[in-house]
């Protein structure tokens, strides 16, 4: 969509929706409305596509809802903004945030969280803050937001507080992994733990999550930093990372060993720090249970299915290890992502590297099967300048 002014009307654009769970998505041209007051209308340039896309396209995420515009790695330009926005002005760079930042409320006032409560109840219902909804198909039936982003569609609104302004000099094209998978890893790392000068850190699962906490550690200069995966395509990405190790959970295991075991006997007891950037709960206990007694600290980043419920012998805590959860890595995006992007373009963050595949966005759906392939740690889709399949 092109045109002299669109500010005020309706654009018809291209987006990849999401009619079913665990069917592939369609894409089609929908119509979005403009944006009402504090609200942002977003030309989305590069998304691409998490973990946390598919989980909730294969239906297990209670929050799911269809049909729907998935996406929350995205990057773009505004193209208009509603009354009362003071945040962002048209024309500006930007990356939407799935945890908005509202400055106001009680959490983003508490000091103690990044998670904010402005918007996060609507935003789990697929609707925009007045409990409507921005998008519609051509059949004239309403289609739902996601996660407050909805990066799959070459126009998006979302909430001024879910949005923020980064420096233009920055290419979207990059700058897009940091709306989520970048910035929860390296966060999760170096503000939600912490990681110390000397700490030991193990890290499950070498996406691009685990790979940025990896990267974080490095940062603080971890003295060991291990990455478990189950697939041994992960073992060059651990190097170029940050890993001083890599264990392969299925094979790297004497018999009768466990990993936890494994853990144990590299560390001389346990590790100061683990993180699971999986989402499987069984996964998730060898982690807590990996730490070291009296002071191990085990971070949950991956997302579980719904039902799915975490255990261990509450003796494991009363021993000293510590059980925490960290979501977008403990960031908040409107203070603090001018910093990250800062890191990167000083070459202290990788970001490109991550890039593993790029595509037009008319295949969105192979790049969500991508995310299977061992090798495939992020797949960019360009919006703009792909051939319009309708
Ligand atoms: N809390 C938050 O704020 C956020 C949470 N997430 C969640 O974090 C998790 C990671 O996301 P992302 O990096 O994009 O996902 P990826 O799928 O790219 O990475 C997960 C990695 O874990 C590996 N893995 C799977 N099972 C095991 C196992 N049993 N032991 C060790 N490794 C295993 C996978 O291997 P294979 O490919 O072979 O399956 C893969 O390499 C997801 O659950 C995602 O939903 C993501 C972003 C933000
Ligand atoms: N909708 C799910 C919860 C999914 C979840 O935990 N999301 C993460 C971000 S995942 C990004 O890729 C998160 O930050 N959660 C905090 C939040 O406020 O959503 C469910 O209902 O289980
Ligand atoms: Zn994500
Ligand atoms: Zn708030």
């Amino acid at each position: 969509m092109s045109g002299a002014s669109t500010e005020g009307k309706p654009i018809t654009c291209v987006a990849a929706v999401a009619y079913e769970a665990g069917k592939p998505l369609t894409v089609e041209e929908i119509i979005v409305e403009p944006p009402k007051a504090h609200e942002v209308r977003i030309r989305v340039e590069y998304t691409a596509v998490c973990h946390t896309d598919a989980y909730t396209l294969s239906g297990v995420d209670p929050e799911g809802a269809f049909p729907s515009i998935l996406g929350h790695e995205g990057a773009g330009v505004v193209e208009s903004v509603g009354e009362g926005v003071t945040n962002v002005k048209p024309g500006d760079h930007v990356i939407a945030l799935y945890t908005a930042e509202c400055q106001k409320c009680k959490f983003c006032l508490s000091g103690k969280t990044n998670l904010c409560g402005a918007v996060r109840a609507t935003q789990g219902k697929g609707v925009m803050p007045d409990g409507t909804s921005r998008f519609k198909n051509k059949k004239g039936e309403t289609l739902f937001h996601f996660m407050g982003c909805s990066t799959f569609s070459q126009y998006t609104v979302v909430a001024d507080v879910s949005v923020v302004a980064v420096d233009p000099s920055a290419p979207l094209e990059s700058i897009c992994l940091l709306g989520c998978g970048v910035t929860t890893g390296y966060g999760a790392a170096v503000k939600t733990a912490d990681v110390q000068e000397g700490d030991t850190v193990a890290v499950f699962g070498g996406g691009t999550v685990g790979l940025s906490v990896i990267q974080g550690a490095k940062l603080r200069k971890a003295s060991k930093i291990i990455l478990v995966d189950i697939n041994d395509e992960k073992k060059k990405y651990a190097k170029e990372f940050g890993a001083t190790d890599f264990i392969n959970g299925r094979t790297d295991l004497k018999e009768g060993q466990t990993i936890v075991e494994k853990l144990i006997e590299m560390t001389d007891g346990g590790l100061d720090y683990t993180f699971d950037c999986t989402g499987n709960t069984k996964v998730m206990r060898d982690a807590l249970e990996a730490c070291h007694k009296g002071w191990g600290t085990s971070i949950i980043i991956g997302v579980a299915a719904a039902g799915e419920e975490i255990s261990t012998r509450p003796f494991q805590l009363v021993t000293g290890r510590v059980w925490k959860g960290s979501a977008f890595g403990g960031i908040k995006g409107r203070s603090e992502m001018g910093g990250l992007i800062e890191d990167y373009k000083k070459g202290k963050l990788k970001v490109d590297e991550f890039i593993t595949h790029r595509k037009p966005f008319a295949e969105i759906n192979e790049a969500f099967e991508n995310l299977h392939s061992g090798e495939c740690l992020r797949t960019v889709l360009d919006l703009q300048n792909s051939p319009c399949i309708c």
